[in-house]
């Protein structure tokens, strides 16, 4: 008994000791050596433990681009590992309407696999840029770290991961709401939801069968699309991006919108409404491609009242655009530059359909519509770019009319 007293007091005396130099060294030592010994003492703690642990970061290098095995883990660890967490955090989910449940900050689950036990931890941390944000959440960087013995590391990266990976995709398929994209809304409001597109539920009801048109060209279309959508290794046979251009044209009215409503329903994709000329600049433009999903459609509409194909720059679309008329706006060389114009090029925009940026992601249609397909630069609508012109007319438009029930 006196030996063990005698053990706890050389052991309280030990840790005072550890104490009063650790505030030695808070004291007297710079910032720098500081960290710079307290991350020597985290590798040197980490040669002896027997554990190791595997960061997934949100965001990969520089947030730049958010990173798709994280959500997955999200995803798998929500519905997976969710029940036996104490504290779980509710959201409502990507759509708004339903809420999710997952794994709140700092909270431990476990795992099992092939009879391995695995911890998972879900925390943030800090940039360490010298950039000042003024939106809460902007310098915050969320992360998933998992640990586990280091005898199990190769069954971990070899097989655990790769499992958590397609189970979390599989959960994220399951709980899909198409969504309608749109980079309209507030810039702040964005901000605070850390990222560039505003959403909504998508929910047009059109399809190919409530599309009036010529079957013929209908069902080509359809025939197209589907070869798009399993047409992943024939891209990658060709060395060619996965992705495909249409250009949709015809008068006002005619059912262009509806045409790639029923496209988005046929292909179960999402769909993002580009706004250019809410686009301050080619950089925001690439940065807008960058946070795009892939399975999506993106589509300009009136393409020729969004940018000015002859290089200058043009005002908002609305000043320009009475659809039906050919008074065009023409940029007054004297005007003095607004900031909040569009300085988006004809270059940029070429870049982004199909630039070496445009391949990253895979799986996305372009689709451009307008009512004066002339007035298109060449280097725009040239085949390869949109692959396939698509001409939409008054009269499958007055035989939908004639289909459509009556309105009193
Ligand atoms: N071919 C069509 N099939 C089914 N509905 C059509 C068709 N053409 C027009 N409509 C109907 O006409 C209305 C206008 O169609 P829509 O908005 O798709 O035309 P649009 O060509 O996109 O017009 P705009 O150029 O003005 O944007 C919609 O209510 C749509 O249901």
């Amino acid at each position: 008994m006196a030996a063990m007293v005698e053990k706890w007091a050389g052991l309280g005396s030990a840790m005072a000791s550890i104490i009063f130099l650790w505030s030695m060294v808070q004291n007297h030592v710079p910032v720098t050596l500081r960290l710079y010994l307290t991350a020597w003492a985290a590798k040197l703690a980490a040669c002896f433990s027997p554990y190791l642990q595997i960061t997934i970061l949100e965001n990969s290098a520089e947030r730049f681009q958010q990173s798709e095995f994280f959500y997955a883990v999200e995803a798998y660890l929500s519905d997976a590992c969710s029940r036996r967490a104490s504290r779980l955090k509710a959201e409502l989910g990507s759509d708004s309407s339903n809420l999710q449940v997952s794994v709140d900050d700092h909270e431990e689950v476990t795992d099992e696999f092939s009879g391995v036990t695995l911890w998972w931890y879900a925390s943030k941390k800090h940039s360490k840029g010298n950039v000042i944000s003024f939106y809460p959440g902007e310098d915050e960087r969320r992360f998933y770290k998992v640990v586990f013995h280091r005898s199990h590391r190769d069954l971990i990266v070899d097989s655990y991961l790769p499992f958590v990976l397609a189970e979390g995709r599989a959960v994220i398929v399951k709980n899909r709401q198409r969504r309608l994209f749109t980079n309209c809304g507030g810039r702040r409001r964005r901000y605070l939801r850390n990222s560039v597109w505003d959403h909504v539920k998508f929910e047009h009801p059109a399809t190919f069968d409530t599309l009036a048109m010529d079957t013929d060209q209908k069902e080509a279309i359809m025939d197209d699309l589907i070869a798009f959508k399993d047409g992943k290794e024939y891209y990658t046979k060709v060395g060619k991006p996965w992705k495909r251009g249409y250009l949709l044209y015809g008068p006002p009215g005619t059912g262009k919108s509806t045409m790639i409503a029923a496209m988005a329903n046929f292909l179960d994709y999402d769909v993002y409404d580009l706004e250019l000329t809410s686009v301050k600049n080619n950089t925001e433009l690439r940065k807008l491609f960058i946070e795009m999903t892939s399975k999506s459609i993106i589509v300009i509409e009136d393409i020729d009242c969004s940018i000015d194909l002859t290089g200058k720059r043009r005002k908002d679309k609305k000043a320009s655009s009475n659809k039906d008329s050919d008074n065009e706006y023409e940029p007054d060389p004297t005007e003095p530059r607004k900031d909040d114009e569009s300085k988006v090029t004809l270059s940029g925009l070429l870049n982004f359909i199909d630039g070496l940026w445009s391949a990253s992601g895979g799986e996305r249609i372009f689709i451009f519509t307008t009512n004066h397909k002339e007035k298109l630069d060449p280097a725009l609508i040239r085949r390869g770019r949109m692959d396939k012109h698509i001409e939409m007319s008054y009269s499958a438009a007055l035989r939908a009319s004639r289909c459509s029930p009556r309105t009193t």
